[in-house]
């Protein structure tokens, strides 16, 4: 079986380098500048436009949204809500980052806007998000995953993220030190990253973009998700070795480098992704 994963995934990144899909961001201020430096990285094209009398012009070009709610404000839950529906219409990917669920009132009621109102293709958050959009109070304080929250059982993890699929019509994904990606049938996890990953903030906003690139090529949205995920975690442990020990700002511009070298024999001989 992981084989076949990596067989079909091994293919994206030259798919990607022909096809040059354009990504249109709804992003936040924090990591826009590290998302489309990954977007390019990977081979595809950046687009960060978010007023909303754009919206709907921008994301008609588009081969995949990305929507990510990590400075959230009214102006741009306008533009996410107006760029979401004219993507599905067009049956271009929505790839949602819930980011910061579970923090605060604007946070969690617009969360659960997007999903109703836009019906993401793809949600794909750090795990404290996905179980607080699945009904598990986070222990949370922010953006980043609650201690708590890391000793939760994998199998009550998948459990949920099953539901929240079956639920939601979305493709889930948690991430973490394990990343778990379903589609409320199967499960796929990819046990490939660093811990270092999350000493510089944007890896998770980087790995949604890398998805959008990889589900504006695949046919299966799962697979999609499954190799953004892929390509970070694998990038993530090369980038350790060449420069983690200079500190955290080599270490990200190391993990963009990594994305643009890319290679079949990273992927072939390093890929720790299993369906079980
Ligand atoms: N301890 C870890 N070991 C291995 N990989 C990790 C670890 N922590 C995070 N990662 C990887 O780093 C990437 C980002 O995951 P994380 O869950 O930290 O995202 P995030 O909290 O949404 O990040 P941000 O909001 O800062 O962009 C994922 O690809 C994940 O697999
Ligand atoms: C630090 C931070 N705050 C809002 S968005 C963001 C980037 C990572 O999610
Ligand atoms: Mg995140």
């Amino acid at each position: 079986m992981t084989k076949k994963l990596t067989d079909i995934i091994k293919e994206y990144p030259d798919a990607v380098r022909t096809e040059k899909p354009l990504i249109h961001h709804i992003t936040n201020y924090v990591t826009v500048n590290d998302c489309a430096n990954i977007t390019l990285a990977a081979g595809a094209s950046p687009v960060m436009a978010d007023d909303p009398e754009e919206a709907e012009d921008i994301v008609s070009l588009a081969s995949a949204l990305v929507i990510n709610m990590g400075t959230l404000n009214k102006r741009t839950i306008e533009s996410m809500i107006t760029a979401g529906k004219a993507a599905k219409k067009k049956n271009i990917p929505v790839i949602f980052d819930p980011v910061g669920a579970g923090a605060g009132t604007l946070r969690n009621e617009t969360a659960a806007r997007i999903l109703k109102e836009v019906r993401p293709s793809v949600l794909k958050g750090n795990v404290s998000e996905i179980l607080f959009i699945s009904g598990v109070s986070s222990g949370a304080k922010g953006v980043d995953v609650s201690e708590n929250d890391k000793n939760i059982r994998e199998e009550i993890i998948c459990e949920k993220i099953k539901k929240l699929a079956l639920k939601t019509g979305c493709v889930v994904a948690a991430t973490g030190e394990k990343d778990i990606i379903s589609d409320g049938k199967r499960v796929i996890y990819v046990e490939n990253g660093h811990r270092m990953m999350s000493d510089i903030t944007g890896t998770g906003c980087m790995t949604t973009s890398l998805t959008a690139v990889f589900c504006s090529v695949s046919n299966d949205l799962l697979l999609g998700t499954a190799a953004g995920i892929l390509y970070m975690g694998l990038a993530g442990e090369k980038a350790f070795n060449e420069a983690g020990n200079r500190g955290s700002g080599s270490f990200r511009t190391a993990l963009i480098d990594q994305i643009y070298n890319t290679s079949r024999k990273n992927i072939e001989e390093n890929a720790k992704i299993f369906e079980r």
